[in-house]
């Protein structure tokens, strides 16, 4: 019998700064699988809050900065050895603070194709839709591609 994985629910922002459109990448800290890997910023949803609630607690955590609102605009699930999870993706291009790193991560402002790599392979769905959105050619997604 196939057994019936809970999924971890995750809230992720994509951070977009209206200058330019970059996009925010940051480095997965020590201790956590796939440690060193960018991803988007965000993390685990706690019982009884909102997406929008969960982003905003892991943002002023992990970065510092205070997300104005956030709307869910993709769900994705990526079935990993550790969890399955399902990432609820959030544009933001609101904010206000300054970005600190508490988890002594990296952050990278992106342009498409992106220039960090390896990237989480569960955010390369979302790669892949913001490259189309933007009428870039779709190996702007695969350049970034990653051993799973
Ligand atoms: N933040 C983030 N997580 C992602 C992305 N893509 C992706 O597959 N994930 C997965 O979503 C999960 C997020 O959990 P996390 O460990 O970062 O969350 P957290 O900060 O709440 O963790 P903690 O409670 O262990 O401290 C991980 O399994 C991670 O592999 C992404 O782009 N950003």
């Amino acid at each position: 019998m196939a057994s019936a994985r809970k999924h971890t629910e995750v809230a992720v922002g994509v951070l977009i700064r209206l200058a330019d459109d970059a996009l925010l990448l940051t480095t997965r800290p020590e201790g956590k699988a796939y440690a060193g890997y960018w991803e988007f910023p965000g993390g685990k949803i706690e019982v009884g809050e909102t997406v929008e609630e969960a982003l905003r607690r892991e943002l002023q955590e992990e970065l510092g900065i205070t997300i104005g609102g956030a709307e869910v605009w993709k769900v994705t699930e990526h079935d990993y050895p550790h969890a399955l999870v399902r990432l609820h993706w959030c544009k933001v291009t609101d904010w206000t603070g300054e970005f600190e790193m508490r988890e002594s991560q990296a952050m990278a402002w992106q342009q498409l194709p992106l220039d960090v790599a390896p990237v989480l392979p569960g955010a390369l769905p979302v790669l892949a839709w913001l490259v189309e959105e933007r009428g870039l050619p779709a190996s702007a997604a695969e350049a970034v591609s990653t051993v799973a």
